[in-house]
């Protein structure tokens, strides 16, 4: 016999958010195969930005001299110091506090358990359970990918290999490790571990990093990365042997013909599968599209009755913003279904998703790249500003950051921006918002004041320079 519930929210990430106090009182079911509080959390943005400060700093004793600072004695990293920090400190406890109070919650069921559909708002659990619901939420995720080479075709921290849920862990930084994978995982990943002292060698199939980005952003990147660490472009790992010693040799093939590689660990962040299938998500009547994401309509409605879907499950962007914007939107439009709030449904907003990379320096985009815009055939001027050509740059002695905007020749409206540079994360806000908004170029450029000589000089300088 199944139990019923009203709601049934499968993943405690952004799902975890939807129980809203407009909620209280319906029977709500919570069913969750892994720690509470999900990716971003655990073993996601937060962790890995927590490390990213960290290896910043280090990087910055480092160029204190281009400022005439000398920083006497060596800079010396304490990696367990760091790590129980992030996790001992901080997440563990938020996570095991979040799932408490969950718990202590009378209306919540909390079921610790893997979820399958079997029918219609019908799931099994692992624990042998089965239950039923009138609204069902997918918010269930993505996992990583592993390569199929064998040896590192499955997660062995015991054995040094690694994805991204289990390296911040590690007990001991090893002396060398290989990145396989050249997106934002492996490029934040590579800049942290490198700047800890590691010695990194970072296996791309590709011809350049982050090649999403816009082409001179990618490039720019690229070179930085080389400077850094050991970089093998348009390479791949074809096989993969460990001594008994625990030192790995993985065979490459690239640009450099077949080489090899010794390292005493493996990080592989080659992208993410949404967990849709894993979920058989098709036997609740659920469609998945060709990339295994589930297919929702702009008020997150799957295609089938009563059942929602948010988050990395759902969209391709595979982002933490991206999934909390979704959950509001679900949130709502369980409150007006379930009669505890008035109004319509609403629809998500995805017209300008931006994104960041927290490498060094930081990238920060949203909107198409220039070769995309290009691609499309759409009309639109562009200028590039240089970090180094403002005030604030020069105080920085920056020689590499730029923000690139995209604009409606016409209209001036905001197509796209671009930014590779120091707090390229924050400096890009004021043009999302100007896209979001609907405020054309040049009122954002002279409509307001820009204080000087601030960073956000970038800003105004790139917005003035456009032709529109
Ligand atoms: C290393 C790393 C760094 C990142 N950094 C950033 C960043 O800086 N900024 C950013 O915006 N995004 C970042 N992301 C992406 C971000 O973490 C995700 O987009 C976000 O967490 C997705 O949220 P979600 O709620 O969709 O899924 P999740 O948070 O993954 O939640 C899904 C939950 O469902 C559970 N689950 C899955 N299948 C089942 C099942 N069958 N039964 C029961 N439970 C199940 C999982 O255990 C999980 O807890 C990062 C990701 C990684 C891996
Ligand atoms: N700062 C952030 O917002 C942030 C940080 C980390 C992760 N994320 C999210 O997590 C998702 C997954 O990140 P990711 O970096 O794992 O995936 P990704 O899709 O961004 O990048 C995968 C990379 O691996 C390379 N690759 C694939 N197969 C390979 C192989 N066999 N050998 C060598 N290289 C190979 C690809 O060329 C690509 O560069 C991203 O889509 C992102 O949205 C976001």
């Amino acid at each position: 016999m199944a139990t019923h519930h009203d709601l049934i929210i499968i993943g405690t990430g952004s799902g975890n958010s939807l129980v809203t106090p407009e909620l209280e009182g319906l029977d709500i079911a919570i069913v969750e195969e892994g720690t509470f509080g999900g990716t971003c959390l655990n073993v996601g943005c937060i962790p890995t930005k927590m490390l990213v400060l960290p290896a910043d700093r280090v990087l910055e004793s480092r160029d204190a001299a281009r400022l005439g600072v000398t920083i006497d004695g060596e800079v010396t990293v304490d990696w367990p110091a760091i790590r129980d920090r992030i996790f001992t400190d901080r997440i563990d406890q938020i996570s095991a506090g979040g799932e408490r109070y969950r718990r202590s919650q009378g209306f919540v069921t909390v079921y610790a358990a893997t979820a399958e559909f079997v029918g219609p708002r019908h799931l099994a659990l692992s624990t042998g359970e089965e239950i039923t619901a009138d609204r069902v939420v997918v918010a269930a995720g993505s996992r990583a990918d592993l390569l199929e080479v064998d040896g590192l075709d499955r997660v062995a921290p015991d054995r040094g290999v690694h994805t991204s849920d289990t390296v911040m862990r590690m007990d001991e930084l090893p002396r060398r490790i290989a990145i396989v994978g050249g997106g934002f995982v492996a490029c934040e990943f590579a800049h942290v571990f490198a700047a800890l002292g590691v010695e990194v060698t970072q296996i791309q199939r590709s011809g350049a990093l982050l090649r999403t980005e816009d082409a001179e952003i990618s490039r720019r990147y690229t070179e930085l990365a080389r400077g850094r660490h050991d970089l093998r472009l348009e390479t791949q790992v074809t096989s993969a042997s460990r001594s008994d010693a625990g030192t790995w040799t993985l065979a490459l093939k690239g640009l450099d013909g077949d080489t090899d590689v010794e390292v005493d660990a493996v990080l592989v962040a080659v992208g993410r599968t949404p967990n849709g299938s894993r979920l058989r998500v098709e036997a609740g009547g659920i469609e998945l599209d060709a990339r295994g994401v589930v297919v929702v309509d702009a008020q997150q409605r799957t295609t089938a009755d009563g059942v929602w879907a948010l988050g990395d499950v759902a969209n391709a962007w595979q982002l933490k913003h991206v999934a909390n914007h979704e959950a509001r939107v679900v949130a709502h439009n369980l409150a007006v279904d379930t009669g505890r709030r008035e109004g319509e449904p609403m629809e998500a907003d995805h017209r300008f998703v931006p994104h960041a990379v927290f490498g060094h320096p930081q990238i920060a985009a949203f909107g198409p790249t220039r070769a995309e815009l290009d691609g499309a055939g759409t009309p639109y001027v562009d200028y590039t500003q240089a970090f180094g050509d403002t005030a604030y740059g020069w105080a920085l002695e920056d020689t590499t950051g730029i923000l690139t905007v995209c604009a409606d020749p016409e209209t001036g409206l905001l197509l796209s921006a671009h930014c590779l540079g120091p707090h390229a994360s924050t400096l890009i806000q004021p043009l999302i918002q100007a896209a979001s908004f609907g405020q054309p170029a040049g009122e954002v450029a002279r409509g307001q004041y820009w204080i000087h000589p601030a960073l956000a000089e970038v800003v105004e300088n790139a917005l003035i320079g456009l032709e529109v």
